[in-house]
């Protein structure tokens, strides 16, 4: 029988150990992997999209300051020990791959032996686990430190580690990570419900923006929401959630440093513009030194300053009517929009007046009393405006919208009541609406197609999503939907630039049908162009293996062919037409117009 070797000294990893053995694991055996299955993982990657991002905001860049240079991955981990994601050293990775310590695999302490995720959940509080304090033999090349994270109300969320090689972590290693949790779950408290004021304490005032200050978030009432344990240990415990704030400040005023007899204090508003900020991908490049406030897109200034009017507009109630060719990422900008916007806890109802038939619209729309036509539900039907009454209702392809619904909802916006088809009442109904059409619905109105009442009534606002290969950030925005699809493999420059300078007619929602496709299909680091399926290769390259971009670069690209066949034809036009396989007079035209002329020209 194979002894365990001799327990450690210290009392909690003895403990630890004691319940390995427990789980029945062996420390010269290497344990079985417990993996989630790759769609599952997608899953628990999209549930942790808000704390992917802070991890990736607030704990990220310290940890690249500090580790950048050694064999160390950052990892987040969820409340069972399953990885949800990793950054860091690439060539480490691999090292780690050996050990399963990559995405989704379980490293909970019963199925791993002692080991900082698993441990650190049991323990609930930073633990170290250096080299040979691992449970199992084979984990003693690394040392790993972890950390457990709390949500704003006190429950376990996930766990935060760093893993090196043996040697790279001291005895500060925990303290840094105590510290990027610390900024973590500050920085978790900005997306509390109804948050809007950030009280920072501390007992000095250089505290206040250390990442150790004390804070405590309240309500637009100064109600406490939640505080973070530094603030309950300065305020020596006096407040609870639902407390008033002012019991213990003398003023709620903004911004300004200010001092009681215990502590020193500044209230801040809460950021709000956070939500939803697509996640910063292991591969992509550092961030901008300006961050876009808008969270769909990484330093496009068109969506930036269309995204700055929108939020502007709404917030003063006017109209919005949002163009652009399809998939450009309409849906996604007034999903965003509604996170972002006053409106946020209230409904957003989207309906695509395209997708529906043109009989059953208004029945959709404005609801219908029980009975009110053959073949509808018995029990009658809301309507879409009464479902998204306090919130906002998003008329995508209004279009589409037929002349008799169009005049209905020209009554129901101006009058701001609803009547049910076959209902003898009305109900108020307050909704912000937005609407969407890849038409011109300027060049309708003139043409008698939709109403022009209704048009002036809608239009407040009217802002164009570019088309993707207008987009200045499109390298940017590849890799970061890449990043969305990918597990752990990166796109090599090469075939990142060949898809830069390819057209996306589909926009965004062909980016993403093609990465989410090279994902699944390429398991494999650093792809290239040659690693992908025949017909994706070939809509990446044109005929001469150059690649097209737009028109412009198209007619460049024909103009430097045709110059290229003049030369290696010595400057016969009858075989470069035929060549080409275009007619003499078109290669003179052209020639012309380049103002190059013919041997026999020249002649
Ligand atoms: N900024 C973004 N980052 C990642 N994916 C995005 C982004 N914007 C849009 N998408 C994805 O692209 C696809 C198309 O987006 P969306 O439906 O918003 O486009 P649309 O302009 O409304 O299209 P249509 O006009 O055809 O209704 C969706 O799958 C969406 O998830």
């Amino acid at each position: 029988m194979l002894v365990n070797p001799t327990p450690p000294q210290k009392a909690w990893l003895r403990d630890s150990w004691k319940r390995s053995i427990q789980a029945g694991l062996n420390s010269r055996t290497q344990p079985e992997d417990h993996r989630l299955p790759r769609n599952e993982v997608t899953e628990r990657v999209d549930q942790h999209q808000t704390l992917i991002q802070v991890v990736e905001e607030h704990a990220y860049p310290l940890f690249c300051q500090i580790f950048s240079r050694t064999d160390s991955r950052l990892i987040l981990a969820d409340t069972k020990g399953i990885i949800i994601k990793t950054w860091g050293q690439k060539r480490f990775r691999e090292k780690l791959t050996e050990i399963a310590l990559d995405q989704g695999v379980y490293w909970d302490e019963g199925l791993k032996g002692t080991n900082a995720i698993g441990t650190a959940i049991v323990e609930k509080r930073p633990v170290s686990v250096i080299g040979g304090e691992h449970f199992i033999r084979h984990h003693h090349f690394i040392s790993c430190t972890a950390s457990p994270i709390f949500s704003p109300t006190g429950e376990l969320i996930g766990v935060l580690d760093v893993t090196s090689e043996y040697q790279a972590h001291n005895d500060a290693t925990q303290v840094l990570i105590q510290n990027m949790v610390q900024n973590i779950e500050s920085e978790l408290l900005n997306f509390i419900p109804d948050a809007a004021l950030k009280i920072k304490l501390g007992h000095d005032s250089s505290v206040l923006d250390s990442g150790w200050q004390g804070i405590v978030v309240t309500d637009k009432n100064g109600q406490v929401l939640a505080q973070n344990a530094i603030a309950a240990s300065v305020l020596a415990n006096q407040l609870q959630p639902g407390d008033a704030i002012e019991s213990v400040l003398d003023s709620l005023a903004l911004n300004r440093v200010r001092k009681t007899e215990q502590f020193y204090y500044q209230v801040e508003s809460v950021n709000r513009h956070h939500s939803n900020k697509p996640s910063l991908a292991k591969n992509m490049p550092v961030k901008s030194e300006q961050q876009p406030s808008c969270p769909l897109h990484q330093g496009d200034p068109v969506v930036e300053q269309a995204w700055k009017q929108a939020i502007t507009v709404m917030d003063k109630r006017i109209g919005l009517v949002i163009s652009g060719e399809t998939g450009t990422g309409k849906n996604e900008f007034v999903k965003a929009l509604h996170r972002q916007s006053v409106l946020s806890d209230n409904p957003l109802i989207s309906i695509n007046c395209g997708a529906l038939p043109k009989d059953l619209i208004e029945a959709e729309l404005f609801g219908y009393a029980p009975g009110a036509f053959t073949g509808a539900n018995p029990k009658g039907f809301e309507g879409r405006f009464r479902q998204a009454d306090g919130g906002i209702l998003f008329l995508d392809e209004i279009a589409d919208l037929p002349l008799s619904a169009q005049s209905r909802l020209l009554h129901v916006l101006q009058e701001k009541v609803v009547a049910p088809i076959g209902a003898t009442r009305s109900y108020p109904v307050d909704v912000y609406v937005i609407v969407a059409s890849h038409k011109n619905l300027k060049e309708m109105v003139a043409q008698g197609e939709f109403r022009e009442d209704l048009w002036y009534r809608l239009e407040g606002l009217s802002i164009t999503l570019p088309s993707v290969r207008y987009r200045q950030d499109l390298e940017a925005l590849i890799r970061s939907i890449f990043a969305q699809h990918a597990n752990q493999q990166t796109l090599s420059d090469s075939l990142l630039e060949k898809m830069t300078h390819y057209p996306w007619p589909g926009n965004i929602r062909e980016i993403d049908s093609t990465c989410r496709l090279i994902a699944a299909l390429c398991d494999i680091d650093n792809i290239q162009l040659t690693d992908l399926p025949d017909n994706i290769q070939e809509k990446f390259c044109s005929l001469d293996g150059r690649v097209t971009t737009s028109v412009h670069d198209l007619q460049a690209t024909l103009e430097a062919k045709l110059i290229q066949t003049m030369q290696a034809t010595n400057g016969n036009v009858s075989l470069a037409s035929r060549l080409l396989g275009v007619s003499r007079n078109t290669i003179y035209r052209k020639l012309n117009k380049l103002g190059i002329k013919t041997t026999k020209q020249q002649s």
